[in-house]
């Protein structure tokens, strides 16, 4: 990798998968994103995490809602909300059967970000991440907001504690050879998709 400035994020090839990944027929999806949960719900990594957070799919993001549906007991569901502060992080509020929903900036549902139902990001124990494009080093693309990067830039310094474990949720044909990886990207430790479960790294969930 060279040691001057990475060129910017690849905005063609963004877009690209994101038209993909919206043209898969909705019964498709549906079908794919069940047997990402399945995969991902039979993983320790899961089993042990009590605090998850989840997210709601928009455009055609695989969908991993039914992670819920294999909940263990002692497990709490989260969902992101964008800080009311503005600061480019996310907020992740308790979903639960109470919880009530409004459409933020972007268009996507989100909890009303109420304080008490908040729970910090360094006391999550599994973050399920929305992407466009993974690679198999476990560097992950978005949106584009940075939003994922910002709120768990923590992760980089912190080595000696892996929490939260952050885990791709994806379908197969959203992995690329290569992504260039970015200063400020903070990458995947596991991804779960319709075909695999990957582990990046060493780490033992
Ligand atoms: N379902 C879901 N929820 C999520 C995310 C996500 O990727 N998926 N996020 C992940 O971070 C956060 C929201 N971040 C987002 C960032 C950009 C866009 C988006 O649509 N961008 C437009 C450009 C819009 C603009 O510039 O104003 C685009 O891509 O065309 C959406 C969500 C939190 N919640
Ligand atoms: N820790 C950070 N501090 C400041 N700026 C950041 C940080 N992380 C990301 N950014 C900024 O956010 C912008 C978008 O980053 P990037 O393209 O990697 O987002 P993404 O991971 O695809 O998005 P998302 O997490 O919202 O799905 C970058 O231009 C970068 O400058």
């Amino acid at each position: 990798m060279p040691a001057t400035s990475p060129p910017p994020a690849n905005p063609g090839l963004r877009r690209t998968m994101q038209r993909q990944r919206a043209a898969l027929p909705q019964a498709l999806q549906a079908q794919l994103s069940q047997q990402a949960v399945q995969h991902l719900t039979k993983q320790r990594a899961f089993r042990n995490a009590r605090h998850i957070a989840l997210y709601l799919p928009v455009r055609g993001e695989a969908d991993p809602r039914n992670v819920r549906q294999h909940a263990l007991p002692q497990q709490r569901f989260y969902l992101p909300v964008l800080s009311p502060f503005k600061d480019g992080r996310l907020w992740f509020v308790r979903w639960d059967a109470n919880t009530r929903f409004r459409l933020n900036r972007f268009r996507i549902p989100e909890p009303y970000p109420r304080y008490r139902d908040r729970r910090p990001a360094a006391w999550l124990d599994l973050v399920i991440t929305p992407l466009v494009a993974f690679d198999h080093t476990g560097t992950r693309m978005g949106m584009g907001g940075g939003f994922y990067d910002r709120t768990f830039g923590f992760k980089r310094t912190r080595s000696t504690s892996k929490r939260p474990h952050l885990c791709g949720f994806a379908y197969s044909f959203q992995q690329i050879n290569y992504l260039m990886r970015q200063s400020w990207d903070i990458p995947l430790d596991m991804v779960s998709s319709e075909q695999s479960f990957f582990h990046f790294g060493t780490g033992i969930y």
